[in-house]
């Protein structure tokens, strides 16, 4: 059983006329097994608070705690993060030229185990995982993302997750770019590492579509850098019917009304 708990997380980011703070106080907790959704409006610090459990270097975190069984995150290296048990699924997947897929992955999994996997075990385990995901033996052997179409980087990014197999799996816009058979397979994806290993789901999307394949147990609202409003599934319904109107009203000040011309 772990638990990722994020309390008061404060968040800014270096600009041309100084730091500007985008998470503004986030309270949040994943336990194992639980899936979260967080809906927001472009632009409300959703990739700023995936970046900062990651340990993204653009971020600077001014207040608040973020722990992992107990554990401070803050005080970890990227990759203690990712050994600890933390996983990314990139918005915007980077490609890496001159890294294949197939080295790639063993040798993240080397680096997270603490001892490179069975050769054949991790054949037969790279070979069902790609099977699963529907994607083309071929792609062990490409260069990682590079050339992939938006669709494939995401289905890379489930082929990671279920290999590594993380405690907690912070999906950013997964969903993005998928055509229809694509959300089912990487939704399947999720489900069978929930199924198989009580992974904890912090899934940040726009959309419900895919909250009908990945059910989740909570769904928070997520304006002006923090959780505004939470319940469970039938609020990711009234968000689609109703927008992000009542609560945007709420969160700005006054200055920042649009000025009638
Ligand atoms: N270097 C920067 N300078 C100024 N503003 C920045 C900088 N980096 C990030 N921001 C701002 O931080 C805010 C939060 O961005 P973030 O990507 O976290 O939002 P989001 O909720 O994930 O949006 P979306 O739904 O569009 O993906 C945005 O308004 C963005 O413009």
């Amino acid at each position: 059983m772990s638990t990722l708990e994020i309390k008061g997380l404060t968040v800014s980011v270096e600009t041309e006329d100084g730091p500007k703070e985008i998470l503004r106080g986030v309270d949040l907790t994943v336990k194992s097994g639980e899936t979260h959704a967080i809906m927001g409006p472009n632009g409300s610090g959703k990739s700023t608070l995936a970046y900062s459990i990651a340990g993204h270097p653009k971020y600077t975190v001014t207040g608040g705690t973020v722990t992992l069984d107990g554990e401070d995150v803050l005080a970890m290296s990227v990759d203690e993060r990712a050994r600890a048990g933390l996983f990314l699924a990139m918005q915007y997947p980077v490609e890496v030229p001159g890294v294949t897929v197939s080295n790639f992955l063993r040798t993240a999994k080397t680096a997270i185990d603490g001892e490179a996997p069975k050769l054949r075990t991790w054949v037969k385990d790279v070979k069902e995982a790609m099977g699963n995901l529907r994607m083309d033996p071929v792609f062990a052997e490409r260069n990682v993302n590079e050339g992939f179409s938006g669709g494939e980087k995401k289905r890379h990014e489930i082929l990671q997750m279920e290999l590594l197999k993380p405690k907690v799996a912070i999906l950013d816009e997964t969903d993005s770019g998928l055509d229809v058979d694509a959300l089912k397979i990487v939704s399947e994806g999720v489900n069978r590492a929930k199924d198989s290993s009580d992974l904890g789901v912090l899934l940040i999307t726009h959309y419900t579509r895919i909250l009908r394949y990945i059910k989740p147990d909570f769904v928070h609202v997520f304006v002006d850098g923090k959780v505004v409003e939470q319940g469970g599934p039938e609020l990711a319904d009234r968000l689609e019917d109703e927008g992000y109107d009542r609560f945007l009203t709420a969160a700005q000040p006054a200055s920042a009304a649009p000025v009638e011309a």
